[in-house]
This record gives C-alpha cells, sequence and structure tokens, in this order.
C-alpha cells in the first residue's frame, strides 16, 4: 500500500480509545478511522464527532464483517483483548493492542499461536515508553557501555487518583506492566524475580486498595529496579526513572516546562495525566505503526514482549500476594519471534 490511506477500525473510545481516534484524524499522516468500534452509544457518538465519515460498529466482528478494514487499533479494556485479537488475527489484519497484550500468560500463549497461524506477525503492543524521546536516549547510554555497565534503575510512577474498579492487581497489571516491559528493554535482557513490598498505606487511597507500593525487579545479570506505584498521589502525574551507572548516574522524566519565578514563588507546570506526559510517545507510536503497517512489517513491541510481560506480572502478582521473591519461568522463544 502506498497511496491511499490505511482505514482503521478503533476498538474502544473511551480515554484512549478517544485519543487514539483524534490523534488519528487530526496528527498521523496516512490512515483514517473507518470503523469505532463501541457498545456505548453516547462515548460512540462524542468519538464520531472526531471521525468524519467513520461508522460505529457494536463488535470486532461486526466491523470486520461490514467495513473495508486495513488495521485496528485495540483500546478496550485488557480483558477483553484476546477475543478482539483473534478474529483480527482470523482475518489477517494488523492491530495495535494497547497494553496488556492479555492480563495473563495462557491468553497472550493463545494469542501468539493464533499469529503463528496467521503466518506473519501481525500484533505490536502499546508499550508507548519505547517512543518517549528519553527513554530512547537512556536506552542508547546503556547500550553505548560509555557510562559503564547499567547496575540499578530507580523508578517512580505516581497517578493522581484511581479510576472505579482500580483494585490491587491493576497496580501489576495495568500500571506497573509499563515498568516491567521497559525495564527488560532497557536491560536488553529478560526479568527474571520479582518481589513486592507494602510500605505504610495511603490514607488518599479507595478503601479496601493498599497502596502504594514498591516492586523490585531483576534482571539476568542482575539489574535491580525499584519501582514505586503510588497512584493517588494527589499531586500529579510523574514517571520518572534514576539510572545508576559504573561511572553515571542519568535521570529522565523531570518534565517541567517554562518555570515562573513570581511574588517570591517558583512556579513550574507539571503533568496531570498520561494522555499529556506520553503525549509525543503515543503520537511517534501511532504514526511510526501506521508506516510499519503500510510496509507490511511491525516497528515495535511484538506479541513476544506482551507475551514476556504478562508472565512478570502474574509474576508478581503471586509476589504481591505472599510477601515472598517470586522466579518468573518463560516458555522457549519460538524462531518466529526471533529477535
Ligand atoms: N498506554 C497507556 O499509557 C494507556 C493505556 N491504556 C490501555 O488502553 C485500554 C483502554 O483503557 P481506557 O481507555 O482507559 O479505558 P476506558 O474504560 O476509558 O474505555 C474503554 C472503552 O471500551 C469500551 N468497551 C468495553 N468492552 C468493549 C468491547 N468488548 N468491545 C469494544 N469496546 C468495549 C467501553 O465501553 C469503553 O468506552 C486498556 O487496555 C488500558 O490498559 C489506558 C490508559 C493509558
Ligand atoms: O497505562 C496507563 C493506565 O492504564 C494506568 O492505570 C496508569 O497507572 C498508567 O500510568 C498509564 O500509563
Amino acid at each position: 500500500m502506498q497511496d491511499e490511506d490505511l482505514r482503521v477500525a478503533v476498538v474502544g473510545a473511551g480515554i484512549m480509545g478517544g485519543d487514539h481516534i483524534s490523534r488519528l484524524t487530526n496528527k498521523v499522516s496516512g490512515a483514517r478511522v473507518v470503523s469505532v468500534v463501541e457498545p456505548d452509544d453516547g462515548r460512540a457518538a462524542s468519538a464520531l464527532l472526531t471521525a468524519p465519515g467513520a461508522r460505529q460498529r457494536a463488535t470486532i466482528e461486526d466491523a470486520l464483517g461490514h467495513d473495508d478494514i486495513d488495521a485496528v487499533i485495540v483500546a478496550n479494556p485488557g480483558p477483553f483483548h484476546e477475543a478482539t485479537l483473534l478474529p483480527c488475527l482470523e482475518a489477517g489484519i494488523p492491530t495495535l493492542c494497547e497494553k496488556p497484550l492479555t492480563p495473563d500468560s495462557l491468553g497472550a500463549l493463545r494469542v501468539m499461536e493464533a499469529e503463528q497461524r496467521a503466518g506473519r506477525p501481525l500484533i505490536q503492543v502499546g508499550f508507548m515508553r519505547r517512543f518517549d524521546a528519553e527513554y530512547r536516549q537512556l536506552r542508547e547510554l546503556v547500550q553505548s557501555g560509555d557510562a559503564g555497565a547499567l547496575l540499578a534503575l530507580h523508578c517512580a510512577h505516581r497517578n493522581v487518583a484511581t479510576p472505579p474498579g482500580y483494585v490491587e492487581s491493576m497496580l501489576i497489571t495495568d500500571s506497573v506492566v509499563h515498568e516491567i516491559d521497559v525495564v527488560a528493554w532497557l536491560a536488553d535482557e529478560p526479568i527474571t524475580a520479582v518481589e513486592v513490598k507494602k510500605p505504610r498505606r495511603n490514607s488518599r487511597a479507595p478503601e479496601g486498595l493498599r497502596e502504594p507500593q514498591l516492586v523490585l525487579l531483576e534482571t539476568a545479570s542482575g539489574v535491580l529496579a525499584d519501582v514505586e506505584i503510588n497512584v493517588n498521589c494527589g499531586f500529579g502525574y510523574q514517571v520518572t526513572t534514576d539510572a545508576v551507572f559504573e561511572s553515571a548516574l542519568a535521570s529522565i522524566g523531570r518534565t517541567t516546562g517554562i518555570t515562573q519565578w513570581r511574588d517570591g514563588r517558583m512556579i513550574a507546570a507539571e503533568h496531570t495525566t498520561y494522555t499529556t506526559r506520553f503525549e509525543a510517545a503515543y503520537d511517534v507510536e501511532v504514526q511510526r505503526w501506521v508506516d510499519a503497517t503500510r510496509r507490511g512489517v511491525i516497528d515495535g513491541p511484538t506479541t513476544w514482549d506482551g507475551y514476556l510481560a504478562a508472565v512478570v506480572c502474574e509474576a508478581a502478582l503471586e509476589a504481591q500476594a505472599s510477601g515472598r521473591r517470586v522466579e518468573v519461568a518463560y516458555v522457549d522463544r519460538p524462531a518466529f519471534y526471533a529477535a
């Protein structure tokens, strides 16, 4: 495909789906939204306002059966991803699937099997931090060896407040899943063990939610990443990493733009949500996905990466429940997903 726009169906028109629909319509070149798969009529109607010419469909099967679709963005909640991806794979349609690929590793394995039956890699997973400029610079620093070996990562992942329905397991499967992916990507090796510590509870957290938590991730060569997941902090949305090397310290994620010194106070604007904090990363992710899809290739995290993250999430859930250090075991990497 060279000259015509990629015709995209977006599944789920909530926060991320709505954001991607507007991105595809207003920012990304070479693609347009033709179907919005959304059971909620109100959400579909407002999404359609930003996608001229697109139609609402109730299910992915409905969209695949009625519309001419070249590619799909999956942005419904994680538990629905497998049921959405399987018909897309069956139809040979490339997808960008928001994280997590699936909430569990068995689901991820079923998706991998279906993708292999389809004959070529078709899925990119929405781990957008890999497209963030500072994360990319940090990875280049690790790979260059200029600062010596990477020893440790101190990661903070702070959200203003949790949405309704956010439960303790989602600290791992919904939030820390980002660090689980990006720590392995930065260190360029798999995570081999995980432990979870529970400091004093923040009384701002909804009843029944025990957080913040500290998640310790160990990689194959012994890089240790500590992740503070702290999702009702009230003060802002913050994702930072301090990387300790043998002979340097590198810090990313201090995003303050303009600062103003006024009335004896220093004022600096900060983010309150991921849609602004990672806006540039999402833009790059989706543009590159469109470009790669038009060339018939994958140019980002694969189904294999989604599987690896799902396995570590399961180990982290066990560690969260037991308080023990849990080792991680993966199936062998199929040749289909050769690095
Ligand atoms: N990359 C990132 O930084 C972020 C990724 N996400 C991911 O994006 C996905 C969506 O999250 P949100 O937009 O926050 O959720 P949301 O709850 O705002 O929206 C989900 C939408 O999907 C619709 N839906 C439910 N079941 C459906 C089905 N079977 N088929 C089609 N639509 C269905 C719902 O009606 C709702 O409108 C999740 O996988 C989430 O983990 C979410 C936030 C940030
Ligand atoms: O993916 C995301 C949300 O689903 C999740 O709930 C947040 O904790 C993350 O910061 C955000 O990037």
